[in-house]
């Protein structure tokens, strides 16, 4: 059997219900469908997620959240009197509303996904299986064995459901939303439950891409990859699949297949444990994020001095800033973090380092990017790193920071914020043209 996910751009108004319908009616196996709250369309500006989020905002101000819950209201009543549903939407929708004073973060950002799921059940024929119901979360950690044990309780023979993405219930009965984009783990979670034969992730473009479409037009698709290749795109920027979603099929090695809600014609992308000679690139794809900062620390002979180390990472702790790299040196180390995750905290952590630790200098970088390239091939034969820093040597555009973990699969490049474009466009031009000459070279 499959699980298909439909993402929030696929179920954004009747239209794209009725595609859905005709993919999920093409095959028999599409025994599980879980869908996103509804997404961007042409005339629908603003995802319902963050709709949601807006009234969430307007309550806790005390300003007036009606006439953006009577928007979400009208989408949900326009969708069924479009297919002609027979769903008392209106008796959740008043519900939801009475409930939006003492309402969760969690659990008003979840309604979002409930609505859609529950008109989806009704135009599908499907069970409506509510995540509250099996989607168990035990202190933050999914509990596989106390969700599959519920799943089969509800389940019948042959029964076929639909599923809300992005949230569950955590160990007190209380909604736990997950990561934004949170839809992509709960299909993958229900594959997994299920023992899909395939997870199939309906979105609005034909597979993954080498690079971000909106930044190169045209991009080339990858059509196989490894689950170790998409989870580092994932975690460096693509937004069409969550990177925490990759786990829970991956253990099982169920493949994923990344589609096109708009052309269920087009081949997609297919990830899975090992990718097929003929299918393997050089380089898989190229990822990156805009906004990160970066503070080094610089103290001579430093990796032999843990006491220092240790006053350094009790500021961090102290000013509690996930990071997402840590490359160090003999005498230096950097602490690369998301200026979102710093927030406006960068003065006040640089202040308490020149304070209270005993370094020799401390260095503050704003404005950095960071771009990923992503392949297997990395790992195999580090030539390949060198050569693509050869091209970039060549191109005017200055690198501010290189990482390769050791045994990685991934060459990381910082540069400032405003050559972000341009590098991921050098790096891709350069690597097709060349891809050849490459593979001859090394
Ligand atoms: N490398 C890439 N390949 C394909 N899409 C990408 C890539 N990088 C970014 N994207 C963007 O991801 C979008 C799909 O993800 P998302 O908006 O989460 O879809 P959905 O609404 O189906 O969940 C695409 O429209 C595209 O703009
Ligand atoms: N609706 C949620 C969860 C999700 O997965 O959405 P989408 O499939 O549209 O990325 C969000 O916007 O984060």
């Amino acid at each position: 059997m499959k699980v298909a996910k439909f993402g929030g751009s696929s179920v954004a108004d009747a239209d794209q219900f009725r595609k859905v319908k005709a993919i999920v009616g093409a095959n028999a196996d599409r025994k599980a469908v879980v869908v996103s709250a509804a997404g961007k369309s042409a005339s629908e500006p603003i995802k319902v997620t963050d709709l949601l989020i807006q009234i969430e905002q307007l309550r806790d101000r005390g300003q007036d959240f009606l006439p953006v819950f009577n928007h979400i209201a009208d989408r949900f009543i326009g969708i069924r009197d479009a297919l002609d549903l027979n769903v008392a939407i209106e008796d959740d929708l008043r519900l939801i509303k009475s409930q939006i004073v003492d309402a969760s973060h969690d659990y008003l950002v979840s309604r979002g996904e409930f609505l859609t799921a529950k008109l989806m059940a009704d135009f599908l024929g499907f069970q409506f299986v509510d995540a509250n119901q099996f989607m168990i979360f035990s202190h933050h950690h999914f509990d596989y064995a106390a969700a599959k044990q519920h799943l089969l309780s509800i389940l019948t023979p042959g029964s076929r459901i639909v599923v809300p993405g992005f949230y569950g219930v955590d160990e007190h009965g209380k909604t736990h939303l997950m990561p934004r984009g949170g839809s992509d783990i709960s299909g993958s979670i229900l594959a997994n439950l299920l023992d899909a034969d395939l997870y199939e992730n309906w979105t609005d473009v034909s597979g993954i891409k080498m690079a971000d479409p909106r930044i190169i037009d045209q991009s080339r698709k990858i059509n196989e990859l490894t689950y170790e290749e998409l989870q580092e795109l994932s975690y460096m920027g693509i937004s069409v699949f969550q990177e925490e979603a990759v786990q829970p099929v991956r253990e099982k090695r169920i493949p994923i297949a990344i589609l096109n809600t708009n052309h269920p014609e087009e081949d997609g992308t297919l990830v899975v444990s090992h990718v097929r000679e003929s299918a393997a690139n050089l380089v898989t794809g190229i990822a990156g994020k805009k906004d990160y900062v970066i503070i080094t620390i610089n103290k001579y002979q430093l990796s032999k001095r843990l006491d220092i180390l240790s006053q350094v990472f009790s500021v961090i702790q102290r000013f509690d800033v996930a990071f997402d790299y840590l490359p160090s040196g003999t005498d230096a180390f950097s602490f690369i973090a998301r200026r979102g995750d710093v927030k406006d905290q960068v003065g006040a952590i640089m202040d308490a380092l020149r304070n209270e630790c005993d370094l020799d200098s401390v260095e503050l970088a704003k404005d950095i990017s960071l771009v990923a390239v992503v392949s297997d091939e990395l790992g195999k034969r580090p030539a390949v790193a060198g050569k693509i820093l050869d091209m970039l040597d060549n191109s005017q555009i200055k690198i501010q920071l290189v990482i390769q973990q050791s045994s990685d699969i991934k060459l990381v490049f910082g540069v400032a914020n405003q050559d972000y474009e341009k590098t991921i466009e050098k790096i891709y031009r350069n690597v097709n043209v060349t891809e050849k000459k490459l593979r001859m070279a090394i």
